[in-house]
C-alpha cells in the first residue's frame, strides 16, 4: 500500500527527512527538481523545443528555477524564466537558486504586479508558480496569469501541483487553476488528483520518487492508501492440487429482470470467470432460456413476483443482490429477505442500492462486513447530495464505520471505505471500461471471491483491482476506446493467473 498524505503531512515528511537522513532543504530541492527533469526529458526529447519556466517566489518556484538550470545543463537552449514576483516574500531556498541560476546564459524576466502580462511563443510552459503551498484561492495577479496562460492552449507541464489546485480538502469550484496536460508530482499523487474535480485541470500525472522517509510516511498511519500490484499479488492465492468445485464456494446471484436480463447474466458470468466453485443465478422466467445460452455453466432457481422463491440461503458462501432486478415490492421482498435471513456479508449493487435508498431501516439491518458497490448517484441516493467527492469520502468514512460494512465507490480509482477508517484508492482500470455493464461484472468478480473465502476487505480490494486490470490489459495495449463487459468478465482468469504467479 501506498499512503497518500495531506498537504499538511507532506511538509512533515519533507522536515523529517530534511532532518534525520539529514539532507539540507536545498539539497532535497536538488533532489525532486533532478527527478522531475529525468522524467521530462525521457517524454520531450525534442531539445528544439522552446520552453518558458514560470516560476512563484516559494519553493514551488524554487523548483522551477532549479529546473531551469538542469534542462540548460541537459542541451535545452530555448529556454527561459520568469518570476511573478507578486509578493515581496521569497524562500531562502528560491533566492539560493536565483543565484545558481544568475550564473547562467539563461534569458529570465520578473514580473510586477502592475506589468501587463508578457507575450508567449514558448511550445511548453512549465508551471512552477504555485505548489502544495497554495492556502487561498487565486486572485488577484496570480489569477490574471493563470488566465491568462489557461488562455494561450499550450502544453503545460506542472511540478509537483497545478498553480492553484488543492492536494486535498475541497476543491473550490469557482476557483481557477492551471490547467495541465501532464503533472510531474513529487513522491506519490496527492489525493485529489484521484477524485474526478481534478479531470477539469490534469490530463494525467506521473509520481517521482523524491526519497522521502518512508518509515516516516508510514508512521503518520493515514487513512487515505493507494492499492497497488503487489498488494493484489499478497492477497490471491494460487489453486492447489486436489482442490474441487466445492473448495471454491457456492455463490448465488439475485439478479434480473425481463428486459435488464443482461445484468444478471454479466454478473453471474463474472463469477463463474472469477473462479466461484458453483454458481446459481436468481432469475425470472423470461430470462432462463438467455441465462442457460450465454452461459452454460450457470445454473437458476426461477422466480417470479407472485411468491419468495425458496433460496435455501444457508448452502450459499457468498450472495450478491441488485444487478438489474427492479425496485418492485417482489424485489424489495428479496431484499428484505437476504438481509433478515442470511448470516454471512451480502454484496448489493443497483437496484438493490436503490432498494435500500428508499428503505433506511433496512440500510441498518445490513448483515456485518456486507459490500455494497455504489456509483457517485446511487451513492448520493443512498446518503444523500454531496456538492464534491471530498466531502463523498467523509461520507464513506462515516457510514463504513456506522454501518459495520464496505463501500466500494466506484470510479476512475474506486475507493473501498472500510469499517475500520480507511480509504483504499484503486490503481487500476481505464476509460475504455466506462459502458453500461462493468459495474455488474464487478460484482460477480467480487462475489466469486467471497466464495472463495477470500475476506470482504480481500475480495473489495482484489475484485476491484482484478476488474480493472482486466480491462487495462485489454484496452491499453492497443489504446482501445471501448472494452465490453463481457470481454472483462472472459479475461479475468488470465490476468487472477499474472496475479497469482510470485
Ligand atoms: N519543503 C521541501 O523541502 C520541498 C518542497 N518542494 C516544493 O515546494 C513546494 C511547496 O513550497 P511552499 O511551501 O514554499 O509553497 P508554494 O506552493 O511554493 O507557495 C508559496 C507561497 O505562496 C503563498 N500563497 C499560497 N496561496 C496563494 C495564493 N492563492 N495566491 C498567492 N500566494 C499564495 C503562500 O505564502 P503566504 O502568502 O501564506 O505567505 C505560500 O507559502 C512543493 O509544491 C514542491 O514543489 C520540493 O522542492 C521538495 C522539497
Ligand atoms: N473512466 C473510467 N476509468 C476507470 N474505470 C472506469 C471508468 N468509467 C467506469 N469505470 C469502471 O466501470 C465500472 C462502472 O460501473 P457502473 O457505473 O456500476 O456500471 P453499470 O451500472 O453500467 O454496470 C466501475 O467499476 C468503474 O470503476
Ligand atoms: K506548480
Amino acid at each position: 500500500m501506498l499512503p497518500l498524505l495531506t498537504a499538511q503531512q507532506i511538509r512533515e515528511a519533507d522536515a523529517y527527512t530534511i532532518a534525520h537522513e539529514p539532507i539540507s532543504s536545498v539539497n532535497l530541492m536538488e533532489r525532486a527538481s533532478k527527478a522531475f527533469v529525468s522524467w521530462f526529458v525521457n517524454h520531450f526529447p525534442d531539445k528544439r523545443d522552446t520552453i518558458s519556466v514560470y516560476c512563484g517566489t516559494g519553493n514551488n518556484g524554487g523548483d522551477g528555477l532549479a529546473i531551469a538550470r538542469l534542462l540548460f545543463e541537459h542541451d535545452y537552449r530555448r529556454i527561459n524564466v520568469k518570476i511573478a514576483r507578486y509578493t515581496a516574500r521569497s524562500t531562502a531556498d528560491f533566492d539560493v537558486n536565483l543565484q545558481r541560476l544568475q550564473a547562467m546564459q539563461i534569458p529570465l524576466i520578473e514580473l510586477s504586479e502592475s506589468e501587463t502580462l508578457p507575450q508567449e511563443n514558448a511550445d511548453i510552459l512549465i508551471d512552477a508558480l504555485l505548489g502544495s503551498g497554495l492556502n487561498k484561492p487565486l486572485d488577484g495577479s496570480f489569477r490574471a496569469l493563470v488566465d491568462h496562460l489557461n488562455s494561450l492552449s499550450k502544453c503545460v507541464v506542472a511540478v509537483d501541483v497545478p498553480t492553484g489546485f488543492y492536494t486535498d480538502g475541497e476543491v473550490e469550484l469557482e476557483g481557477a487553476a492551471l490547467k495541465s496536460n501532464l503533472v510531474i508530482t513529487f513522491q506519490q499523487a496527492k489525493i485529489n488528483f484521484l477524485l474526478p474535480e481534478s479531470g477539469a485541470y490534469i490530463n494525467c500525472w506521473e509520481a517521482v520518487n523524491i526519497g522521502l522517509d518512508t518509515e516516516f510516511i508510514s508512521s503518520l498511519q493515514s487513512p487515505y492508501q493507494m492499492v497497488e500490484d503487489k498488494d493484489i499479488h499478497g492477497i490471491l492465492k494460487p489453486r492447489t492440487r486436489f482442490s474441487h468445485k466445492g473448495t471454491f464456494g457456492h455463490s448465488l446471484i439475485i439478479a434480473g429482470q425481463a428486459k435488464t436480463m443482461g445484468a444478471a447474466l454479466l454478473s453471474s458470468s463474472a463469477c463463474v470467470y472469477a473462479g466461484a466453485g458453483l454458481t446459481t443465478a436468481c432469475v425470472p422466467e423470461a430470462g432462463l432460456t438467455a441465462l442457460n445460452s450465454y452461459q452454460a455453466e450457470v445454473m437458476a432457481i426461477v422466480r417470479n413476483e407472485y411468491q419468495l422463491p425458496d433460496l435455501e440461503l444457508e448452502k450459499f458462501k457468498a450472495i450478491a443482490i441488485g444487478p438489474g432486478l427492479g425496485t418492485g415490492d417482489d424485489a424489495l421482498a428479496l431484499l428484505q429477505h437476504v438481509i433478515t435471513d442470511y448470516q454471512k456479508p451480502l454484496v448489493i449493487d443497483a437496484d438493490g442500492l436503490n432498494l435500500l435508498a428508499g428503505n433506511t431501516i433496512l440500510v441498518n439491518q445490513l448483515p456485518a462486513k456486507s459490500i455494497i458497490t455504489p456509483h457517485m448517484k446511487e451513492f448520493d441516493r443512498l446518503f444523500g447530495h454531496h456538492t464534491s467527492w471530498w466531502q463523498r469520502l467523509q461520507t464513506m468514512w462515516q457510514k463504513a464505520s456506522e454501518l459495520n460494512i464496505y463501500i466500494v465507490l466506484k470510479n476512475s480509482y474506486t475507493i473501498t471505505g472500510t469499517p475500520e477508517g480507511q480509504l483504499y484508492f484503486n490503481s487500476s482500470s481505464n476509460a475504455a471500461m466506462a459502458v453500461g455493464g462493468m459495474g455488474d461484472v464487478l460484482t460477480g468478480v467480487i462475489t466469486a471471491l467471497l466464495a472463495q473465502g477470500y475476506s470482504p476487505l480481500e475480495a473489495c480490494l482484489a475484485g476491484v483491482y482484478l476488474h480493472g486490470r482486466a480491462g487495462d490489459e485489454l484496452a491499453l495495449p492497443d489504446k482501445l476506446n471501448v472494452v465490453l463487459p463481457g470481454q472483462v468478465a472472459a479475461r479475468v482468469p488470465a490476468t487472477m493467473a499474472k496475479l497469482t504467479q510470485k
